[in-house]
């Protein structure tokens, strides 16, 4: 198909040889001799750019931009302006006009500002279409009282500068709510830097989060920035806050006073606009009562506490966050969507999810790709080793031994989960060789 232009000026010599011209390169072309015409034409179909005459009787080349604007805020609009009016052109481009192209009229300077703003507007198109995926892709999904809560929080603390403290229960949404707090900030259009503090030794911490001049402590190293600079105008995401060795924790502290801070081995104050967001699954209250985390920088990161409540305390989520996670799946693997009997729905929401949202995300897509049957039932559940009875009380236990065994099964089977049921990372988690622990785990089943 044929972009199709709308030429807009009162000469008709114009609209004729401008329009054959435009034709003969191959667009489809509209005319109208006036502003209103042009609103009109626009009404009944929208062409894909408009050339529009500045100098008009009526409703001018201006006037007839901006009302073009209130009904189609994207549709490209090229200026076409007589001489000496240059100042008229720079106004309309302010009102949104895309170029401007003077009269007497060059075929070539008309037909490279035309390609121009067509290209453009596919960049701009999808770029509006990869904005709104990326917006669906970090949405809260979640009915319950709990979610609605979190998304309204969510909002609240987006519209401020201040810094966010999200806390929660291992893979209970906090990097999602991290995210989707910066899609909707004002800071959107710019970079969300995550750092995640437990990945780093102490003494490499500091140069990832405020950089390195060369010749500084390591001097092996060559300069290079850190991730506060690297999220100058934007957002930074410091997971697992609480990992941060004391040190750092007065540098980070002293940046949050005033945006300032030194790279390290370097004496240049740097200042930057960041806005901090932090997200922890420890208890920090206690953390700093034991020492680990300074109480300061607990008040200064807290300004905007945000609790993503676990699994188990919002059960109305299961169903819907199953759904989206099958069909995620199915997409991803190219397969047909795969449902849930109610029986299996029942059998989910009978489970604690001691790894939250993550653990149930993990069994959707084993399920989806494993499951024989469309629609999934319990047995399809128990084939993943889901469902296994509840173990009793362990104060209840008749002795000593029995109560050792239950927790211990407890302990297993919660390290397990978290761990999305990898054996080799549950175990290493618990401080054991992946044999020792399955040893353990059959003993106590037996
Ligand atoms: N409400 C939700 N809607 C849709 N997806 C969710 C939701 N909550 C969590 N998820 C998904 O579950 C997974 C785990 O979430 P996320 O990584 O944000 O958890 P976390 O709390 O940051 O985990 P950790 O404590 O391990 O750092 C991610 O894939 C995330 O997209």
């Amino acid at each position: 198909m044929f972009p199709t232009l709308l030429i807009v000026d009162d000469e008709p010599g114009i609209l004729k040889t401008l329009g054959d011209l435009l034709q003969d390169e191959g667009f489809e072309i509209k005319t109208a001799a006036n502003g209103y015409e042009a609103l009109k034409r626009i009404e009944e179909e929208v062409p894909d750019l408009v050339l529009l005459d500045i100098w008009m009787p009526g409703m001018d080349g201006i006037d007839t931009l901006k009302e073009i604007r209130k009904t189609e805020p994207h549709l490209p609009v090229v200026m076409i302006t007589g001489h000496g009016t240059i100042d008229t052109a720079v106004t309309a481009t302010k009102t949104g006009a895309f170029d401007f192209i003077e009269k007497p009229l060059s075929i070539d300077k008309v037909l490279i500002t035309i390609h121009n703003a067509l290209n453009f507007q596919k960049l701009e198109e999808e770029n509006r279409y990869l904005k709104k995926k990326n917006l669906d892709r970090h949405a809260i999904t979640g009915n319950s009282a709990p979610a609605q809560q979190l998304r309204l929080q969510v909002f609240q603390a987006a519209g401020s500068p201040m810094p966010a403290l999200i806390l929660g229960e291992n893979g209970t949404g906090k990097e999602l709510v991290a995210r989707s707090l910066h899609q909707l900030s004002q800071r959107s259009e710019e970079a969300l830097i995550c750092v995640n503090c437990a990945a780093f030794s102490p003494e490499h911490i500091e140069q990832e989060l405020f950089g390195m001049e060369k010749g500084g402590t390591d001097s092996a190293l060559p300069r290079h920035k850190g991730s506060i600079e690297m999220a100058h105008k934007g957002s930074l995401f410091l997971d697992q806050v609480a990992d941060l060795p004391m040190s750092a924790q007065g540098h980070l502290l002293r940046f949050l006073e005033d945006g300032r801070f030194h790279r390290a081995g370097g004496s240049r104050e740097i200042q930057v606009d960041v806005r901090i967001i932090a997200a922890t699954n420890r208890n920090l209250e206690q953390e700093i009562r034991m020492g680990n985390f300074r109480e300061d920088l607990y008040y200064r990161l807290a300004v905007l506490p945000i609790t993503v409540p676990p699994l188990r305390e919002r059960k109305e989520d299961i169903a819907p966050l199953a759904k989206l996670f099958l069909e995620e799946a199915s997409i991803r693997s190219k397969i047909p969507v795969k449902t849930l009997r109610p029986e299996a729905l029942d059998l989910l929401c009978d489970h604690d999810w001691p790894g939250n949202v993550r653990e149930l995300k993990n069994i959707m897509e084993r399920l989806a790709i494993s499951a024989q049957e469309t629609t999934i039932s319990p047995s399809s559940l128990e084939d993943l080793g889901f469902g296994m009875p509840a173990l009793p009380d362990p104060m209840a236990a008749r002795d000593y031994r029995s109560a050792m065994d239950l927790f211990s099964a407890m302990y297993l089977r919660r390290q397990l989960a978290i761990h999305n049921h990898n054996i080799p990372e549950a175990a290493a988690a618990c401080g054991l060789d992946p044999e020792t622990f399955q040893k353990h785990m059959e003993a106590l089943a037996g």
